[in-house]
C-alpha cells in the first residue's frame, strides 16, 4: 500500500481497495460511537461502495460495531421501483443493513417511485428528511453541524464513475451547478437510469470526512483529472472536500494517471 501526501492511498488491486477500506469504515465507525455514542454513515451505490459493504460484513471485525447505533443515509439513488435491482439501497440492504441487524428508523433511504410521482417532489422530500434530522440533532445535542440543513455526516462514501461523477452529479449537468439547497433531482442522467435524487455537493461537502473509493483502468483519466486540479462542473470528482479529510482511496489501476507529484509517497507498507 502507497500513501501520498493528498490523501490518496493506492492499493494493489480491487480486492485489497476493498477490504481495506471496510476494515477503515470499521475502525472509523467504532471510533465515533466511542466518543458519542452512535455514528452517521452516508452510502454510495456502484461497484466498489458496494463491495466494500458487502466486505464489511463478512470481516470479523464487524461485531466492534453497534449497528443498531449508526444511521444511514445515502448520497444519491435512482428514482424507480423500492425493489428495483437498479436501486443503490437493495444491495446495501441484501449485503449489510439487514444481515448486520441497523435500525430502520437511522435507515434514510432516497424515496422511490413509489414514494412520489415526480423526482422532484423526491429530492424536496429527502432534503426536509435531512432537514428534521438535523434539527433533531441539534435539540438533543446541543450540536451545530457544519450545515444546519444537515444532520452530522461521520464519513461520506463515494464512488466515481468513468466519466468522473460522484452521487449522481454529472458533468456540465445542473446537479453539479446547484447550490442553495442540500438535495437536487436529476433528469436525463447520462448513465441510466435517467431519473435520480442526489445530495448536491455542498451537502457532499459538509461531511466530516469524505472517501472516494476507486477502481479500475476506466476510472484512471477521471482520477487524474480530478486530482490534477479540475474544476468541478467539468470534473465532479475534484469537487467532494471533507471538513476534516478526503480521502482518496484507490487500486493501481485507478492511479495510473495520477500526476507525478501525487506518486511521491510519505509511507509503504503498511
Ligand atoms: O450511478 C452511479 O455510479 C457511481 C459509480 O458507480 P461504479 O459502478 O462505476 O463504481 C456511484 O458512485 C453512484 O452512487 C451511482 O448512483
Amino acid at each position: 500500500m502507497r500513501h501520498s501526501p493528498k490523501g490518496v492511498t493506492i492499493h494493489p488491486d480491487f480486492d485489497a481497495l476493498v477490504k481495506a477500506t471496510a476494515a477503515r469504515l470499521v475502525t472509523k465507525l467504532v471510533d465515533v460511537q466511542s466518543r458519542r455514542g452512535e455514528a452517521t454513515v452516508v452510502l454510495t451505490g456502484g461497484s466498489a461502495g458496494t463491495a466494500v459493504l458487502a466486505a464489511v460484513a463478512a470481516g470479523p471485525a464487524r461485531t466492534a460495531v453497534d449497528w443498531s447505533r449508526v444511521n444511514f443515509w445515502w448520497g444519491d439513488e435512482r428514482f424507480v421501483a423500492p425493489d428495483s435491482a437498479e436501486r443503490n439501497a437493495v444491495p446495501a440492504q441484501e449485503a449489510l443493513l439487514k444481515p448486520l441487524g441497523a435500525d430502520p428508523d437511522r435507515v434514510h433511504e432516497m424515496p422511490s417511485t413509489a414514494d412520489f410521482d415526480t423526482v422532484e417532489e423526491a429530492a424536496a422530500a429527502y432534503a426536509a428528511e435531512l432537514a428534521a434530522a438535523a434539527e433533531a440533532e441539534q435539540l438533543a445535542e446541543g450540536f451545530a453541524a457544519p450545515d444546519p440543513r444537515l444532520p452530522r455526516f461521520d464519513v461520506l462514501l463515494l464512488g466515481v464513475g468513468p466519466d468522473a461523477h460522484v452521487a449522481s452529479l454529472f458533468p456540465e449537468m445542473a446537479g453539479i451547478r446547484t447550490s442553495g439547497q442540500t438535495t437536487v433531482a436529476v433528469r436525463n442522467s447520462p448513465k441510466p437510469p435517467p431519473e435520480r435524487v442526489s445530495l448536491t455537493l455542498e451537502a457532499i461537502n459538509s461531511a466530516e470526512e469524505v472517501w472516494l473509493t476507486v477502481a479500475g483502468e476506466d476510472k484512471a483519466g477521471a482520477v487524474g483529472l480530478a486530482l490534477a486540479g479540475a474544476g468541478p462542473v467539468q470534473v465532479p470528482a475534484a469537487g467532494p472536500r471533507g471538513q476534516l479529510k478526503t480521502r482518496w482511496l484507490i487500486d493501481q489501476a485507478a492511479a495510473s494517471q495520477l500526476p507525478e507529484r501525487l506518486l511521491e509517497t510519505e509511507d509503504t507498507g503498511s
